[in-house]
């Protein structure tokens, strides 16, 4: 059995890897922490998980969190993540950290979009952790950050498109609509019920921390540095990310081509459901799941391509690709613990 243990447990993405990893034949999760519920029951903070979760909270440092473990979550705030990480790790355990601290290879991006990076030197051995992209490095790694909601939909749309050069990389305008979970669980105006429901609005436009995210791995794969324009928006809903990707066609690009792009790349892919024809998908149907279900149609009149990809921000987005990644990091099957589907409606 692997040992886990899960820093930040009592957010929404730790609650999703204690709901996941409670029928994870090969997993035990020995601890869970969190400050401001220590000393309390698991199953007295979410009710949801009695019968499933035994633990009580207990507080947040590197000495608790390594005591039992083979392997620590991170579902930290960034910055939080860092000034832990590297003491989790010079005391033997694997990482997967959720937060987007460890998600880029170079320091100045990062300190350019978030603040100033206090474990620099961990970037190098860092690894994405987009199984699709970086498995194998992923099954080698002693720390993998665990890619944002947004990006994992986009990457995973864009991603044949721009390895097989069928489009123009620097067209690729990506527009995301995300559901309010994205946000955590912590209280502000913006997810505010009455601020929310019943309407639907983009924030962030052109400035979204995201971007520079994609443009990492989307330029990796072009080989040149790319620009894109990413635009997300808030609606209404729990869980859910419905992300739709643009761009040009290059002259004489076929569909045929752009099909063949997509099942050569995914054909074989355990959670990437690409859509019969003509049918585009719904964030309903990956709910509470790893997929991500795509669909596409080329548009003979602008010569563009339109690709439309659904996950659960929850899951796909954090807590189920980070356990797939753990699943690769510890030797097991990565679709261990991870193959229940959704439920509907
Ligand atoms: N929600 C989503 O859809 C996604 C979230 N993420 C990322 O995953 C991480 C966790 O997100 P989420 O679960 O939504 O967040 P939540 O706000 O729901 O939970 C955050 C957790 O971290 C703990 N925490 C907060 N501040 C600190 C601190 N300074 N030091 C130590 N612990 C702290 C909180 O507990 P306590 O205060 O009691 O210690 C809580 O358990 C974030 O980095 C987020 O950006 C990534 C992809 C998707
Ligand atoms: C709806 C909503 O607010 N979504 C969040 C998504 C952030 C996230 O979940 O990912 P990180 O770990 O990269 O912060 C946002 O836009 O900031």
């Amino acid at each position: 059995m692997v040992r886990v243990a899960i820093a930040g447990a009592s957010g929404y993405t730790g609650f999703e890897l204690l709901r996941i990893l409670s029928r994870h034949p090969q997993v035990t999760v020995t601890t869970v922490t969190s400050r401001a519920h220590t000393g309390q029951a698991v199953a007295d903070v979410y009710p949801a998980l009695r019968g499933h979760c035994p633990l009580i909270f207990q507080n947040t440092t590197a000495e608790v969190l390594t005591a039992e473990a083979d392997l620590v979550f991170t579902a930290l705030p960034h910055q939080a993540a860092m000034g832990i990480v590297p003491d989790l790790l010079s005391r033997g355990v694997k990482v997967v950290d959720l937060s987007a601290d460890f998600r880029f290879r170079d320091p100045r991006v990062y300190e350019a979009w978030y603040q100033e990076h206090t474990a620099p030197d961990l970037l190098s051995e860092t690894v994405y952790g987009l199984p699709e992209l970086y498995r194998d490095a992923i099954a080698r790694a002693r720390l993998v950050g665990n890619p944002g909601c947004y990006p994992t939909s986009i990457l995973l749309a864009a991603a044949p498109l721009v390895k097989r050069r069928l489009v123009d990389p620097r067209t690729i305008i990506a527009d995301s609509k995300s559901g309010v979970s994205g946000a955590g669980r912590g209280l502000s105006l913006a997810t505010h019920f009455c601020e929310v429901h019943d309407g639907f609005k983009a924030y962030k436009v052109a400035e979204h921390r995201h971007t520079p995210e994609i443009e990492q791995e989307l330029s990796a794969l072009a080989g040149e540095q790319l620009h894109i324009s990413f635009t997300p928006h808030l609606v209404p809903m729990t869980r859910g990310i419905l992300s739709t990707v643009y761009a040009q066609l290059r002259p004489g690009v076929t569909g045929e081509e752009v099909d063949a792009a997509y099942r050569d790349l995914y054909g074989t892919e355990r959670f990437l459901r690409l859509c019969p024809p003509g049918r585009f998908p719904s964030t309903l149907q990956v709910r509470g799941t790893n997929y991500c279900d795509l669909a596409w149609k080329v548009d003979p009149r602008t010569d563009r391509i339109v690709v439309v990809s659904v996950i659960d921000n929850l899951t796909r987005g954090a807590s189920g690709q980070a356990v797939c990644n753990m699943n690769l990091m510890m030797g097991l099957d990565e679709a261990c613990g991870l193959e229940a589907a959704p439920w509907m409606p």
